[in-house]
C-alpha cells in the first residue's frame, strides 16, 4: 500500500462514525495530556511557573483566569507552537498518550497534525470553502479526489455547515458570516482527524447567536475529541466543560491555582482565589 493510501486509510477510520453523537460523560477519567512542572519564559519574562495538570481523554477542559495569566501560552505549548516564538523557552514535561512531546524522536509535524487548533478570530484562507479544507489535506499527502471529497463533506456535516454551503463550495470562504467562518475553521481542523482540539476563545469574536451555535458544536465534539478551550466566559465554561483549570498570576508568572470538575470549581472551589474569581469578586 502506498504511503498516501495508508494515510488516507488511517484518516478515513474517523469518517465511518456517521453523524456526530454526544460523547460519553467523563465518568472514567483517563489522562491523555500529562503536564508536569511546566514553566515557560519569553526571554527573561516568566509566563508560566511549574504547572502540573492532567487533561482527560474525550473531555472538555476549560482554562480560565484573568488576562495575562498564561492560558494561551499553556495552550500553545501543547502543540509546540511555542517553538515558533523567538526567545520562548520551556522546562518541564508534556506527555501525550504517554509520549514526551519534547523527545528528540517526536516528529513535530505529526504532533501538530494530531492536534487541531482554532483561534479567537476565524481565519479562513482567502480561498474557496472547498479549498480551505482541501489544502491542509493536500499538504499532508491526501490528494486523491476519491479521498478528499468524502472527508470535506463529512467535516462540513460535522460542523453543521454542509446544508448551508453544499451548493456554493467553490465560492470564497471570506463571504461566509463570522460564525460560519469559525465553523469552517473548525471543519478545517477536523479534516486531519486530530485527537485533540485546542481552542483559544473560539466564540469571543462572534455575535451571541453565532457564539451559541459554535458553543453547541463544541459540546457535540466532546467524546470524539479531547478539547482544551480558553474562555473568559465563565457561563460558557460552566455549560460546556467537564473540567476547569483556574490560572492566576502570582509574582510575575501564571500558576495553576486549582483544577477539578467544572461543577466543583464553580460551586465549591477549594481555593479562596478561585471562589473570588468565579464569583466575580476578583479578576
Ligand atoms: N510572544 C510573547 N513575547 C513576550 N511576552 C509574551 C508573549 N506572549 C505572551 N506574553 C506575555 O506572557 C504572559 C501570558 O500571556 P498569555 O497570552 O499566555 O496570557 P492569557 O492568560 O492567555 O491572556 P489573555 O486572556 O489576555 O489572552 C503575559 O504577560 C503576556 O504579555
Amino acid at each position: 500500500m502506498s504511503e498516501q493510501k495508508q494515510m488516507a486509510g488511517e484518516d478515513n477510520i474517523a469518517y465511518t462514525l456517521g453523524p456526530m453523537q454526544a460523547g460519553p460523560i467523563c465518568c472514567d477519567p483517563q489522562p491523555l495530556i500529562q503536564v508536569e512542572d511546566l514553566s515557560l519564559h519569553y526571554g527573561a519574562k516568566a509566563a508560566l511557573d511549574r504547572v502540573t495538570l492532567d487533561i482527560h481523554r474525550g473531555c472538555i477542559t476549560a482554562l480560565i483566569g484573568p488576562s495575562g495569566c498564561g492560558k494561551t501560552s499553556f495552550l500553545l505549548s501543547i502543540n509546540r507552537l511555542t517553538d515558533l516564538i523567538p526567545g520562548c523557552r520551556i522546562t518541564g514535561r508534556i506527555r501525550i498518550d504517554g509520549r514526551d512531546i519534547h523527545d528528540p524522536l517526536c516528529d513535530v509535524q505529526t504532533l501538530r497534525r494530531r492536534i487541531g487548533m482554532v483561534f479567537q478570530k476565524p481565519i479562513p484562507f482567502p480561498l474557496s470553502i472547498h479549498r480551505n479544507i482541501e489544502l491542509p489535506l493536500h499538504e499532508h499527502g491526501i490528494t486523491r479526489r476519491a479521498d478528499t471529497g468524502p472527508i470535506i463533506e463529512q467535516v462540513l456535516q460535522d460542523v453543521g455547515l454542509w446544508n448551508e454551503v453544499h451548493d456554493r463550495l467553490h465560492s470564497p470562504a471570506l463571504r461566509l458570516s463570522g460564525g460560519q467562518q469559525q465553523r469552517l475553521c473548525i471543519a478545517r481542523a477536523l479534516a486531519l482527524n486530530p485527537h485533540i482540539l485546542l481552542m483559544d476563545e473560539p466564540c469571543s469574536a462572534l455575535d451571541p447567536l453565532a457564539s451559541g451555535i459554535v458553543e453547541d458544536l463544541i459540546s457535540r465534539l466532546s467524546g470524539r475529541y479531547t478539547i482544551v478551550i480558553v474562555t473568559h466566559n465563565l457561563a460558557q465554561a460552566g455549560r460546556i466543560a467537564n473540567y476547569a483549570a483556574f490560572f492566576w498570576t502570582k509574582g510575575q508568572a501564571g500558576q495553576l491555582v486549582e483544577f477539578g470538575r467544572c461543577r466543583q470549581i464553580f460551586e465549591s472551589p477549594s481555593h479562596e482565589l478561585t471562589a473570588a474569581y468565579v464569583n466575580g469578586v476578583r479578576g
